[in-house]
């Protein structure tokens, strides 16, 4: 019979060395170990990880940390979503057993100087027009790894590049967790959800629909036979661009879906994947033909 964990007041563990030895005693005890890594303003996308996670462990171990190291000098750190009671809440009414919450001090105190650095598929896509972000999310996803010690961690395939860069990063690395992918989560009408729709204009959010909207006719085209790249790229171009709104389509690639580099023939399983400035709102979306 697996004994129960000390009673805590309260899920939220804001201390790395408490995190550890709350692990610690799980592990001793034999209880599988499910992680959830996000940078909060939680959306039904992280639920759905959260909800993949306790169906497949024992306890399922939420973290949010806005990790500075990943973002551009010019990018939204500081404007970025945060709202702990609301996540609090959904942790809660979604039977989250830890939510880890460390502060920027702990996990990077004065002198830090030690990364993880994937190369080759960090250099595509989203890598080439953020430098050093892989940087950042390899080595906080490791700290992370090293202090949580999940038997299965779980990540959207919204960032499906990220997906691809933890899973590559696990296996060179022969860390001891399993990568699991799991499936976009939209609204309604199509967008991917992301913590970043909130900073939308009325106007900004109907042209952002554009995005999966371009994404789901290039793959009709694709179905009925179109396997041009440049003919599929343009098509998206047309919709995404007829938005005023739309400041810039950053890149557009059909990719092979293990290496990420860009395809001259689409072919079934690769990857259209896209990123958009809305006004001055980055939204990456993806699709697997
Ligand atoms: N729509 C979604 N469907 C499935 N997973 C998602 C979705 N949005 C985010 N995730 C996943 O949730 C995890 C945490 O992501 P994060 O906290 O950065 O949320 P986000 O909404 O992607 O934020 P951002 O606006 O920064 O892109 C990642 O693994 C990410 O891929
Ligand atoms: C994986 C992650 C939590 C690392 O900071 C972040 O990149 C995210 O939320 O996708
Ligand atoms: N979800 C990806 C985190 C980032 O954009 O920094």
């Amino acid at each position: 019979m697996i004994k129960k964990v000390k009673e805590r007041k309260s899920m939220l563990v804001k201390d790395i060395s408490e995190m550890k030895s709350i692990i610690r005693e799980l592990k001793k005890e034999g209880r599988s170990i499910g992680f959830v890594p996000t940078m909060g303003y939680l959306h039904e996308g992280h639920i759905s990880l959260i909800r993949a996670s306790k169906k497949e462990n024992d306890i399922t171990v939420v973290s949010i940390f806005v990790n500075p190291l990943q973002f551009g000098k010019n990018e939204d750190l500081d404007r970025y979503p945060r709202d702990l009671e609301r996540d609090m809440e959904i942790c809660r009414r979604e039977g989250v057993d830890y939510l880890f919450y460390p502060s920027y001090e702990d996990m990077y105190p004065e002198g830090f100087s030690t990364y993880v650095v994937v190369e080759g598929i960090t250099e595509k896509l989203c890598g080439a027009f953020r430098p050093g972000h892989f940087k950042g999310v390899t080595t906080v996803v490791t700290k992370l790894f090293n202090i949580v010690k999940p038997d299965r961690a779980y990540f959207g395939k919204k960032d499906y590049q990220q997906f691809k860069v933890i899973q590559k990063m696990v296996r060179d690395l022969n860390m001891d967790v399993q990568v699991i992918g799991c499936p976009i989560v939209r609204e309604k009408d199509g967008l991917a959800m992301s913590s970043r729709n909130k900073y939308l204009s009325e106007n900004e959010r109907k042209a952002a629909l554009s995005i999966s909207r371009s994404l789901f006719e290039a793959k009709r085209l694709f179905d009925q036979g179109v396997d041009d790249v440049n003919r599929l790229k343009e098509e998206i171009k047309r919709i995404v661009l007829a938005h005023p709104e739309v400041r810039e389509i950053q890149y557009v690639e059909i990719v092979d879906p293990e290496t990420l580099e860009s395809k001259e023939k689409a072919e079934k399983g690769d990857i259209i994947a896209i990123a958009v400035f809305v006004g001055d709102t980055r939204l990456i979306d993806n699709i697997q033909l």
